[in-house]
């Protein structure tokens, strides 16, 4: 007997939701139900599609997991009521269909999922919405992935034009990241004795350094963006009560002029994947040049897996995305992060998994305050406080 074709099927399916979600943020259809559950006719109105569109895409939704449905509970009043029917003698046809009625079922009442509520909304605090068009790297490169894989290269690298696409990745991918960059930013102790310097190299929107001057009140910080991006560091340091504690340079992280051994914190945040190995290895001799004793290195991104399954999923994606869209080689693994960390002179610490994929790296630069003062670090994997406080969660 042959296997089941269903696992082609969830593949061909993988497009269908992505445009069906990408649709349902463009329709503003999570913000529609953020006050509450509503009818397919009332959701229909709030997101100015007809009834029968608005709900299948809603049904889609629910097939995703992302909203839930539930007959109406007849005499609750729940977003808006069917119109009223229509004056006249019934037609042929007999009298109108109820609004929102599926065939065969009583009207439905859609509400948010939690992963809707907690990451789909525009405005939310850990807001993935407009990370959904830009996560994936330019739509463009994936049809010719292909030729790119024969070629080694795409036909147009995001890299080529900076300005074009890490302008809108940094703004949206800042939310989730600004929370997990706090959480580990409480698992580092802050220095004493001295004013703490962390820098952020690539910073984007800057959510790892300004998380950890959120976390350091007296620390100060330096962020390095390329020039064409560099607006977005800036635009985020002046919204952030702690961005007048933060200087932005704009230029290279291969280039830019950087403290030499007087970083309590250098972050290297999603950029490693996308240099070719010998720059990557480059970067990470200047990170740890800049650290002084004691200091830590922090490289937060989704490495290779060693064996590929189905649980690596995210990072073996992703690396995929990294060839699909750049002139990086599809990400690096662990272990030569800790070889170049350690051909520099640093040690592995601690390595934290906050999300799913995505992998929090460490290294120390060996010296500084005695271990009375400050804990040793422990390599190993460790597991990483809540990323979000249980007052921060809608669940
Ligand atoms: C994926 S984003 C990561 C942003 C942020 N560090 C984070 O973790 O969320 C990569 C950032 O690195 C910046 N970048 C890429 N090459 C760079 C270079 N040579 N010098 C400075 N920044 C660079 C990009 O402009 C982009 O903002």
């Amino acid at each position: 007997m042959p296997p089941t074709p269903a696992p082609v099927w969830e593949i061909i399916h993988g497009f269908r939701r992505y445009w069906a979600l990408v649709a349902a943020l463009d329709l503003g259809l999570f913000e529609a139900l953020a006050s509450g559950p509503l009818d397919a006719a009332a959701l229909a109105e709030a997101v100015g599609v007809d009834i029968h569109r608005a709900g299948l895409l809603a049904d889609a939704l629910v097939v995703m997991g992302l909203l839930t449905a539930a007959p109406e509970v007849p005499g609750v009043t729940i977003g808006s009521q069917p119109p009223p029917s229509p004056p006249g003698p019934p037609s042929q046809a007999g009298p109108p269909e109820p609004a929102g009625r599926a065939a065969g079922s009583g009207r439905l009442v859609y509400n948010l999922g939690l992963v809707a509520a907690n990451y789909l909304l525009r405005d939310g605090q850990r807001s993935m919405a407009r990370l959904v068009r830009e996560a994936p790297g330019p739509h463009e490169r994936w049809p010719e992935l292909a030729e790119t894989l024969r070629r080694g290269a795409p036909s147009a690298r995001v890299e080529d034009d900076p300005g074009a696409f890490y302008p809108n990745l940094a703004r949206a991918t800042a939310p989730l990241q600004r929370g997990v960059a706090a959480a580990v930013a409480r698992e580092l102790a802050a220095p004493s004795g001295h004013q703490a310097l962390v820098v952020d190299l690539g910073a984007g929107a800057a959510p790892w350094a300004l998380a950890f001057l959120g976390a350091w009140p007296d620390a100060r910080g330096l962020a390095v963006e390329l020039p064409e991006v560099v607006h977005v560091t800036r635009e985020a340091a002046a919204a952030d009560p702690a961005g007048d504690r933060l200087d932005v340079v704009a230029g290279s992280f291969h280039r830019v002029e950087l403290p030499a051994g007087g970083a309590d914190v250098v972050i290297l945040g999603h950029v490693l994947r996308t240099e070719p190995r010998t720059a990557a290895r480059r970067l990470v001799a200047r990170a740890a040049a800049a650290l002084r004793p004691g200091g830590t290195l922090v490289v937060a991104d989704y490495p290779r897996p060693d064996v590929p399954s189905p649980a690596a999923t995210t990072e073996t994606l992703m690396a995929l995305t990294i060839l699909a869209t750049t002139g990086g080689q599809g990400a690096f693994r662990a272990a030569d992060l800790y070889g170049w960390a350690r051909g520099a002179g640093l040690t592995p610490g601690p390595t934290y998994t906050p999300l799913a994929g995505q992998t929090v790296l460490t290294a120390t630069r060996p010296g500084g305050p005695s271990p009375a003062a400050r804990p040793a670090p422990r390599p190993g994997l460790r597991p990483l406080g809540s990323v979000y406080p249980p007052s921060e969660s809608r669940e």
